[in-house]
């Protein structure tokens, strides 16, 4: 059984008063529990387009995407929204905190959402997640006073408090330099691994997608498995 899977899929827009243009063509992937998968390629390849499919914030045009082996277009769009915020955790590379309010409180957010959890349980659960990330002693601290590093892991704090199977990482490290970058890819792996939740990371920096273990690359709306991250960045897709 797969988590997620993509088979022969487009996404086709019309913009107005031009020609219908073919974003994704012919995209097939298949993400399990566990895996760890990475995307690259250059601006305008369709990354952004993928990952609103991947995230089921849009449907494709034309083929199949199924999540738990359901075909996706047969949930309501409320069940797919429930799917969406219970499942499917994501990371992007603004943290888009919410200022005025601590860090606990921006991690325990998307507990308001999930019944049946009482105020205690959201704040413990909030906490537990904060300690994970390193933040155990800045929980009562404002996103203006903490820096990039902490804020981004406030941020994926709060995108896997309620532990998704499925996490996705658009450009996670591309407000942060090198070493921070690196220390909070390896964050996302750690909980990844120990909720056993599948990891798609969509870059355009090597370094990052050398990190997965099935690389790779999005050209011009086409998606093809390289050997590699290195080879998925040689053959052309990231400059
Ligand atoms: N709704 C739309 N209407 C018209 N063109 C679109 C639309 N959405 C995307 N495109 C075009 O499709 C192509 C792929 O867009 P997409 O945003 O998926 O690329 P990307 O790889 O995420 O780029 P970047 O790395 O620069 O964010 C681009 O040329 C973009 O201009």
């Amino acid at each position: 059984m797969s988590l997620l899977e993509l088979r022969d899929v487009t996404r086709t827009v019309i913009p107005p008063d031009q020609p219908a243009l073919t974003i994704l063509n012919g995209v097939d992937l298949t993400v399990e529990s566990g895996d760890r998968i990475s995307i690259v390629g250059r601006s305008g390849s369709g990354k952004s387009t993928l990952l609103n499919l991947l995230g089921l914030l849009d449907m494709p045009t034309s083929g199949l995407l199924t999540f738990d082996d359901r075909p996706v277009k047969s949930y309501s769009s409320a069940a797919r929204d429930r799917v969406r915020g219970a499942q499917i955790g994501f990371v992007f590379q603004q943290f888009n905190l919410l200022p005025g309010r601590t860090a606990l409180e921006n991690v325990a957010m998307p507990l308001l959402y999930a019944e049946g959890r009482s105020f205690w349980r959201r704040k413990k659960l909030a906490a537990d997640m904060l300690e994970e990330v390193g933040l155990g002693n800045r929980m009562e601290s404002m996103p203006d006073r903490l820096s990039g590093g902490e804020q981004q892991r406030v941020a994926i704090a709060r995108s896997l408090v309620r532990g998704p199977r499925l996490i996705l990482a658009d450009e996670p490290t591309g407000a942060l330099d090198l070493d921070t970058g690196s220390s909070v890819m390896q964050l996302i792996d750690d909980v990844a691994t120990r909720t056993g939740a599948a990891l798609v990371t969509i870059t355009h920096d090597p370094a990052i997608a050398a990190r997965a273990r099935d690389h790779f690359r999005l050209d011009r709306g086409v998606l093809t498995r390289a050997e590699s991250a290195e080879l998925a960045a040689e053959s052309g897709a990231v400059s």
